[in-house]
């Protein structure tokens, strides 16, 4: 395989959008340094790269959210002269975000005609526009009259491709689309983005996952530091290991866990009789410096099991922690003080505080915890920020750098830096990886895999089945609000896995 590799491509004609010697630069940072590539009319473009490597500023140029600091971009061999959201959706390029802007209490079909509706006086031919809206959904599965709040998330997701391609959508670009979908989810939203890419259309599409990648995309390309590294027309000749390596520059050894066997220890959490809404489990131990990994369908009850021992998820029921028996937390603060810490999985809602410092954010959960005394230690909190700025790998030039400056995946390292660094007994992370690059991955799952060397004992909330069978000791699968099978040593495979989760 080449870096440049160019093979399957015919002209420079058949690019319908094409960028050329794009930069970016924010103050000190350069984001994008001379990105210059090409998009072929009806493929799927993965655009690849490790966190902070500038995909997302790059789609954002491209969609006209950003303005780039130099350079151009041309629709089918055009250059545009002005670029912001609007040029951008009159030339056809649409960004599908990964908060569906769906509007709940609207049909789906309304839903689909939303950005098309006149503001003012305009004429619009209704019956047309309607008719256009149900042909559009007629092979989508989605009812054009059921009300968009009660569509599942990859009815959502499809939606919003719709919407975008029934506002003249030719190039959608799609970030990180299968965040919190299931397996089958995802398989249904790829199958309908190749009927789409048959009928013309073109996508950019952003994964940190490998398989998806190959599964889904004809080209690649590959932004390292802000440059493009590299990329492939031919994805389908790629190996998972070279693509790696085409995002990292390096191949990589892929974390895997000793697991360990816990049965027989005496128990460092012991749950009992945990009843609440969509919940019903009548035992389950942890013990000491196990890694034990809940996963299951939505709704069906690892979320909200972990929820409920945080005090976030209504629940009677004992916990036994630390030596002290008691109720489960009534709220997190409750959990905190007695020795649980937790990472959610929407960072938006629970996660870090964007105008403050990378630093600051670190710091703050564990800020009571070194300041019982009375005073804050701050040689302790630098120690702390120290450790865990470094341990997670977060690419700012230091930790005074302010967290709405990170790329996304960054934000998440810091997040959980700030869980880790509170020393939890029991430490719950919700999909901990999930939007973190393949490297930064194995960092994660191995700071987990030694916090557990010290007897911490972990709850790995997943629906990525490769990341619970590289760090659990013990999977339980959850069916129903109740724990259906519970799987250990060679028994946690991702087809095991995959096969119990959809049964
Ligand atoms: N508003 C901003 N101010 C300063 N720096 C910024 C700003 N937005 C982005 N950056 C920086 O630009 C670089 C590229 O970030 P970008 O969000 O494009 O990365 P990404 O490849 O999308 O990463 P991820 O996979 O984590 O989402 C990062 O170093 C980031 O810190």
């Amino acid at each position: 395989m080449t870096i440049h590799d160019t093979r399957g491509m015919d002209t420079a004609a058949d690019a319908i959008l094409r960028i050329e010697d794009v930069t970016k630069t924010y103050g000190p940072v350069r984001a994008l340094r001379g990105v210059s590539l090409e998009i072929r009319r009806g493929t799927i473009h993965g655009l690849l790269g490790e966190n902070g490597a500038g995909k997302s500023t790059l789609v954002g140029i491209i969609s006209g959210q950003n303005t780039p600091s130099s350079g151009r971009i041309l629709m089918d061999g055009r250059p545009l002269d002005h670029v912001d959201v609007k040029a951008m959706e009159e030339a056809g390029v649409f960004l599908v975000t990964q908060e569906p802007m769906i509007i709940d209490n609207m049909t789906a079909a309304e839903n689909l005609m939303l950005g098309i509706w006149p503001t003012q006086g305009g004429f619009v031919d209704w019956r047309k526009l309607r008719a256009d809206a149900a042909r559009m959904l007629a092979g989508s599965g989605i009812d054009g009259a059921a009300l968009a709040g009660r569509l599942d998330a990859v009815a959502r997701r499809k939606l919003n491709i719709l919407r975008a391609m029934f506002s003249g959508g030719r190039v959608i670009i799609l970030d990180e689309p299968t965040a919190a979908l299931t397996v089958a989810d995802r398989r249904v939203l790829f199958d309908f983005m190749r009927r789409l890419k048959a009928e013309g259309v073109t996508f950019i599409f952003i994964s940190h996952y490998n398989d998806e990648i190959l599964e889904i995309c004809d080209a690649v390309s590959v932004l390292r530091d802000g440059n493009l590294a590299g990329g492939s027309e031919n994805v389908a000749a790629l190996s998972s290991e070279q693509l790696t390596e085409l995002v990292l520059g390096r191949g990589l050894e892929l974390f895997q866990r000793s697991r360990r066997d816990h049965a027989g220890k005496t128990p460092a959490v012991r749950l009992r009789a945990v009843v609440g809404t969509n919940l019903s489990i009548d035992a389950l131990d942890i013990a000491p410096g196990e890694i034990l990994g809940f996963t299951g369908l939505p709704g069906a009850g690892a979320k909200e099991l972990a929820r409920a021992i945080f005090g976030l998820h209504p629940a009677g029921g004992t916990i036994w922690l630390g030596g002290r028996e008691g109720p489960l937390p009534a709220n997190p603060r409750a959990a905190f003080d007695a020795g649980i810490a937790y990472l959610s999985d929407d960072r938006r809602k629970d996660g870090a505080v964007g105008q403050m410092s990378i630093g600051d954010n670190i710091a703050l959960s564990s800020l009571p915890s070194r300041s019982r005394a009375g005073f804050i230690d701050r040689k302790a909190e630098a120690s702390v920020v120290a450790r865990y700025f470094g341990a997670m790998g977060v690419k700012a030039p230091s930790p005074d750098y302010a967290v709405d400056t990170l790329s996304g995946g960054n934000q998440q390292k810091v997040c959980l830096g700030r869980v880790l660094a509170t020393n939890p007994r029991l430490l719950i992370v919700d999909e901990p990886t999930r939007g973190i690059d393949v490297g930064v991955k194995q960092d994660v799952l191995r700071i987990i895999d030694e916090l557990s060397d010290t007897g911490v004992s972990v709850i790995i909330v997943s629906t990525d089945t490769d990341e619970l069978v590289r760090a659990a000791d013990r999977v339980c699968v959850f069916d129903h609000g109740s724990i259906k099978e519970t799987l250990t040593g060679e028994d946690i495979s991702v087809e095991r896995l995959r096969a119990s989760v959809q049964a």
